[in-house]
């Protein structure tokens, strides 16, 4: 039986949350212990009390009531009550009786809990250790941040995040061809930077029409909650600056166009990532840069990470595009004149580029090419070793290439052409007679367009046209005189508005059979649940038709392609028409030459157009055609092959898709969240396969379950059904829920002390071990992203009685309790009879951790050091060609290298958990 004496300090092992309570009465069979941090006065049976003696050893810091600190030298007993002497923070030598201890003192560290006999369910052990387990997997696993969005795994989209995710600044631009998924791109590596913690306050730029369409697309697919700031917003706090209220904010660009007050409130709120969609119309010139380009040029100053979003870069031409270029990356784009230069170097580049990764041998003759083309870089190591299959010269060399030559890493662009899969189109041509000039109501195209619905029956069809005005005039005149429902989507509505009337019309139930948009229309949105598109009229620009088609034309579209163009016979639509059909057969599929072709064409074209002449008009088609195929060929050697080579590598893409599938596959995911479930106190209930309910049980641990809420939650495994229920959260090792019940494990101290009964084949019964989870921890400023080099990383030890290590011989798994019941006040006694013997078993252990920790500094340090020195070595190169890159740079860089290099070799051991093991 315990020996009670009044003035002791003991805790409970039950309720530690009550501190250190101390012995006021002990009287027959019965102990009264108060507890005064809490007031609480509890009587226990003397014979089974759930207490522990609380007793500090030589070497702990400990403090009285009135908060004065001492480390314990020596320890002294007299009638059964404690004096701890030791030297205070003045280096003076006080002593603390035990009476006199801090009530509030909690047993927070997991030895200390040990001998306080405070230990958890193995349980609560075992969901720790796998919870470090699996965030270390996380850290290394190359999709790290990539494995949660609500999408398929399509492989070059994963591929260009993994790209940007691999680099230290996101700077880059995404400019895939229409409709192929820029806008997950875009989410995907804001989600990587966010669950890295590389990211916190996140700017997205976008075309008023295309706010809700982002705003939902990052929360459905994302779980990224983004707040829309417009002026009713901001002005609702006056005497702040707004935008240092939320960190993920959207919002139109035409709102910072309108105010200068609100460009400067959101330069002084700072951004670690912005973002612009729909960058072509950044427009640039030297003389007159447009007042968006010059808004975002003083974001992309003061933000480290840019993405800029188009599908027709040059849409307003090859000055603007290389005005963006330099936002993205002005040391290597620094003079319009070197660019065009490069650019007639396209050829040979991407030949050496294909050459290379064909695994062909080189000979000599190319390797002077290469060298030539690659005169400001050292590759003669490189060179060397070009043929040597096991070397990784040949991929340095293609990177070199690229970075060097053209647009190199920062624009990925996948075209139709590389990604399979979409569907076919149709051109239907309507040739009408007519007056070019008869107003809407009696023109052949009000006919037309009235003959082509009711031919369509029930299917819906997405109408575009120019102005905001012949789509507002549209509407009115199918609703007057001919009582047809038309959706109408213009420049001239709310945004609330013209939202709605995009719902309107995609509800299937709703009697919208068409929706007549303006030009505004043509860009961004998601109508692929529509086939037949009406070019009501057609646009002068190539790059704009490419956008309009687009809405259709896009992942997701199931249906071949109709596309329907009007025109009246001999009109200059006409002649459009036929440029677009027969010149540049731009209904059939992209030509990404368009632009360039049209350049070509000097002033040809337009006056066609103009004139309408026969024989003008034939010369026209018969040029474009010629040119179309020169510069498509030229094209296709030279910069779409480079643009190819940086946009994706099947085989890299494909092991992309292949991890996230195997995690998925391999199942583990579910029982590691059930066994969460269980210690946290939340019902699961099946729902379906791979689906289940979840609910807050009466004895939900803890007041709020992330993400869970009162009425339950229905969650899913499996990708293809969250795909098409999104009623359900998909649950994946990135899903908020799971991040942040997994935080929640590693921030308590529950489960870091616990005490297991197993029986092992290579255990002799009768025996006990230390199962220890150590932590190397490393810290360091926040700017130098140590976490890419050394994550916080678990480190496991096992020791026997004997301090044998054992951490090889016996694995985590094999230890499997026999789920024999213990004497918990039993073991207590042991544990702090044996408390000298159990520290010196810890100080061993933690002595092997230290020599795990010594080799994952190494490694760590390594990966740094390469990392670090290849971006200075890319700005000693740079600063050869371009003068602008300013010796500091290098010097920062040198300067990061040498303070990470500090950081790693001070990383320090943590002690996480212990778990005393008996054998039986
Ligand atoms: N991985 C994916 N899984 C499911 N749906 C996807 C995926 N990628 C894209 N989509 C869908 O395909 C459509 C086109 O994608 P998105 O809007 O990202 O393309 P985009 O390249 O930005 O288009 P645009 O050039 O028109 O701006 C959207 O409806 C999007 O939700």
């Amino acid at each position: 039986m315990n020996e009670f004496i009044p003035g002791q300090r003991w805790i409970s092992n039950t309720e530690s949350e009550l501190g250190l309570g101390m012995v006021m009465d002990a009287e027959f069979n019965r102990v009264t212990v108060l507890f005064l941090a809490t007031g609480d006065r509890r009587v226990y049976a003397r014979d089974n009390a759930p207490l522990t003696r609380v007793q500090f050893n030589e070497g702990d810091v400990i403090e009285s009531a009135d908060y004065a600190k001492i480390s314990v030298q020596q320890v002294q007993q007299h009638n059964g009550l404690l004096t701890y002497i030791g030297i205070d923070e003045d280096g003076q030598l006080q002593q603390i009786d035990e009476m006199e201890l801090n009530h509030h003192i909690q047993f927070n560290k997991p030895q200390d809990r040990l001998f306080t006999g405070q230990f958890d369910p193995t349980a609560w052990f075992l969901l720790r250790h796998e919870t470090w387990r699996r965030q270390q997997q996380h850290q290394q696993a190359a999709t790290k941040g990539l494995q949660g969005a609500r999408a398929s795994l399509i492989p070059h989209q994963l591929y260009i995040a993994h790209q940007a995710a691999s680099r230290a600044l996101p700077r880059i631009m995404l400019a895939d061809e229409v409709g192929l998924g820029k806008t997950i791109e875009a989410g995907l590596i804001i989600q990587h930077r966010l669950i890295n913690g590389l990211s916190k306050r996140v700017l997205i730029l976008v075309p008023e029409s295309l706010l809700h369409q982002w705003l939902v697309e990052m929360l459905r697919r994302f779980n990224l909650r983004f707040s829309i700031f417009d002026e009713s917003r901001c002005f609702a706090s006056p005497d702040e600056n707004p935008f240092l209220s939320e960190q993920l904010v959207l919002c139109s660009q035409r709102f910072f166009a309108d105010s200068a007050h609100r460009q400067q409130q959101a330069l002084d709120a700072g951004w670690d990532l912005v973002v612009v969609d729909e960058a072509h119309h950044l427009e640039w010139s030297e003389d007159a840069p447009s007042a968006d380009y010059l808004f975002v040029e003083q974001l992309a100053l003061a933000s480290p990470g840019l993405i800029l979003l188009t599908a027709t870069p040059e849409q307003l031409g090859k000055e603007s595009h290389f005005a963006r270029l330099r936002l993205l990356d002005p040391d290597r784009f620094y003079r319009f004149e070197q660019f065009l230069r490069e650019e007639s170097q396209f050829e040979p580049v991407a030949r050496l580029a294909n050459l290379l990764i064909s695994g062909e041998v080189l000979d000599a003759e190319q390797q002077g090419q290469l060298k030539n083309l690659l005169k400001q870089d050292n590759v003669d190591k490189l060179l060397q070793q070009v043929n040597d299959t096991q070397a990784n010269a040949r991929e340095e060399l293609i990177k070199l290439l690229l970075d060097h030559h053209g647009t190199g890493r920062i624009l990925f662009r996948n075209s139709r052409q590389t990604v399979q899969g979409f569907p076919d189109r149709q051109r239907h041509a309507y040739p009408l007679q007519g007056d070019d000039t008869a107003d809407l109501a009696n023109s052949p195209y009000l006919y037309w367009l009235v003959g082509q619905l009711k031919a369509l029956g029930d299917e819906k069809a997405l109408l575009i046209c120019k102005r905001a005005e012949t789509a507002i005039q549209l509407e009115q005149l199918l609703r007057q005189h001919v009582g047809h429902t038309a959706a109408v989507f213009h420049e001239g509505m709310s945004i609330v508005e013209s939202d709605r009337a995009a719902a309107f019309f995609a509800d299937e139930e709703s009697r919208a059979q068409v929706l007549i948009c303006s030009e505004i229309g043509s860009e961004g949105r998601n109508f692929q649940f529509v086939r037949h598109l009406f070019l009501f009229d057609l646009p002068e620009n190539p790059d704009l038709l490419q956008q309009r088609i687009g809405r259709l034309d896009r992942i997701g579209q199931k249906h071949v392609i109709q596309i329907h163009i009007p025109y009246l016979v001999d009109s200059a639509q006409h002649v459009l028409f036929r440029w677009y059909d027969e010149g540049l057969e731009a209904f059939r599929h992209n030509c990404s030459g368009a632009a360039q072709v049209l350049k070509l064409l000097g002033d040809a074209r337009d006056s066609a157009l103009l004139s309408r002449d026969a024989a003008a008009v034939e010369a026209l088609i018969a040029t474009t055609k010629t040119l179309s195929s020169q510069v498509e060929d030229e094209l296709h050697k030279g910069r779409d092959l480079l643009l190819e080579l940086n946009s994706c590598r099947p085989q890299e893409a494909a092991r992309l898709v292949d991890e996230i599938s195997a995690g998925e596959r391999d199942g583990s995911l579910w029982p590691f969240m059930e066994a969460m479930f269980d210690c946290y106190g939340v019902d699961v209930e099946d729902h379906s396969r791979d689906c289940h309910i979840l609910w807050p049980s009466e004895n939900l641990r803890i007041a709020h379950f992330p993400m869970l809420q009162d009425d339950g939650l229905t969650v899913t495994i499996n990708r293809d059904i969250a795909l098409a229920r999104e009623d359900m959260q998909f649950l994946t090792a990135e899903h908020p829920m799971v991040l942040s019940a997994m935080d929640l494990v590693l921030s308590s101290e529950t489960g870091n002390a616990a005490v297991s009964v197993i029986k092992h084949p290579q255990l002799k019964a009768g025996q006990f071990l230390l199962e220890l989870l150590f932590v190397a921890e490393c810290s360091a400023p926040a700017e130098l992203q140590i976490g890419r080099f050394l994550p916080h990383t678990p480190l496991r030890v096992l020791v026997d009685q004997h301090k044998k290590d054992l951490t090889l011989v016996i694995s985590h798994d094999s230890l499997v309790e026999t789920g024999d019941s213990f004497d918990k006040a039993q073991i207590s006694q042991f544990l702090n009879s044996q408390r000298q013997h159990i520290q010196d078993m810890i100080k061993v252990a933690e002595q092997l951790a230290g020599a795990q920790m010594q080799k994952l500094i190494a490694e760590s340090s390594n990966l740094m050091i390469a990392t670090l020195t290849g971006e200075i070595k890319r700005l000693v190169r740079l600063k050869k060609i371009n003068p602008g890159i300013k010796e500091q740079e290098i010097e920062q860089l040198k300067e990061m290298t040498m303070l990470s290099h500090e950081s790693i070799q001070e990383t320090q051991l943590r002690l996480d958990a212990v778990r005393f093991v008996i054998t039986s």
